[in-house]
């Protein structure tokens, strides 16, 4: 098999290049473009050998393209645009610009790639760029597949549920079928809206510590149904444990990643609190260990105590046995390694 030529578009920190790798296709990075230098360097230190265009994607011409003569385009263009969370700006939000800039290009290319990956949020699926999306990749002869997945759906304990694209020229004689409907091969398509669970709970719908129908108690700012699907995942055997992702204690400061007490006394009911036990985490941000609310799951890091006796009219408390008694369940932040173990970068990055 040839080595495919790829180009690698809204690069990072090089996600998309691994999982490349991963994939075992041969192929070769020819060019990799971001604007964001902090990311770059990042690139730049994992893959000193490939060429790194430190530049905006508005700024590629048809010349750039043919240049390069690629096989393949991978791009995971800004998603904030898109995020369900976000305004949902979607076409008419700055961020999409160089997006559509390489939507009007691709039809203009004197060799169109022949592949097409792209990765985004939930949220992408229904919008107007990715109307715009598939009727150019129509317009241009493509026939494609749209994915619905998550972490999960691949054993990983990390909800993060994602809209991919593969698309190739239909000159291909490819055996992917062009259609309308979304795949989803997820087990539980709105797995990720645990994210969102702080957000329902602050709207006051639940309150602490009441008794859910299925027996199940609501100590926390959650409804029945996030403690519901929390219990399934929990006890899916196909989805490793969150053991397999952690730092060996002897390679963790755990001082340095405890929650400090105002977090707790003030955010404690918002936390989403996973043991090493557990086959679930929640997607991490970019203000994981800086904000709380919708961030991250944090690790419990002493098992003799039950989150449950912990929370259990804690708001009776006076603010120095809360703190001990949340204390007594060694709560702390993932380390850098081990969110980048959840999201599968490999041990050399
Ligand atoms: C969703 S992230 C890409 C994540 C990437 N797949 C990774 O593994 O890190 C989007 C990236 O697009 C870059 N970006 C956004 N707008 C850009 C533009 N107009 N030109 C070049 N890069 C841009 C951002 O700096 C950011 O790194």
């Amino acid at each position: 098999m040839e080595t495919v030529r790829v180009l690698e578009l809204y690069s990072g920190i090089g996600g998309m290049h691994y999982a490349l790798k991963e994939s075992g296709v041969p192929a070769e990075v020819v060019a990799a473009v971001d604007i964001n230098t902090m990311a770059n360097q990042i690139y730049k230190h994992n893959f000193p050998d490939t060429p790194l265009w430190n530049k905006s994607i508005e700024g590629l011409t048809l010349e750039d393209f043919a240049g390069l003569s690629v096989d393949m385009v991978m791009m995971s263009p800004p998603c904030q645009p898109f995020t369900r969370i976000g305004l949902q700006g979607d076409v008419s939000d700055p961020r999409t610009k160089s997006f559509l800039h390489i939507l009007h290009l691709l039809p203009r290319l004197h060799r169109p790639p022949r592949f097409i990956l792209l990765e985004n949020v939930k949220g992408f699926e229904t919008s107007a760029a990715r109307d715009r999306l598939i009727n150019t990749l129509t317009e241009c002869g493509y026939v494609f597949q749209e994915i619905m997945a998550s972490p999960t759906s691949v054993g990983i304990p990390n909800s993060r549920l994602r809209y991919f694209l593969i698309a190739r020229r239909s000159a291909e004689n490819m055996n992917i079928h062009t259609g309308s409907k979304v795949w989803d091969v997820c087990a539980q398509p709105a797995e990720d809206d645990l994210a969102l669970v702080s957000k329902a709970a602050c709207s006051g719908t639940t309150p602490p510590e009441e008794k859910a129908s299925h027996g199940l108690v609501l100590y926390k700012l959650e409804t029945e149904m996030q403690l519901q699907r929390k219990t399934t995942q929990n006890s899916n055997p196909d989805v490793k444990q969150i053991q397999d992702f952690l730092e060996a204690g002897s390679q963790v400061n755990v001082e340095e990643y405890l929650l400090p007490p105002k977090t707790l006394l003030r955010y404690s009911l918002l936390l989403d609190i996973v043991q090493p036990t557990s086959r679930r985490s929640v997607c991490f941000t970019k203000g994981y260990g800086r904000y709380v609310e919708g961030t991250g799951s944090v690790l419990q890091g002493c098992m003799d105590t039950e989150v449950q006796s912990v929370f259990t009219d804690l708001e009776l408390l006076s603010e120095e046995d809360r703190l001990q008694r949340l204390m007594s369940l060694r709560l702390r932040y993932f380390t850098p390694r081990e969110v980048a173990n959840l999201m599968c970068f490999p041990p050399c990055f």
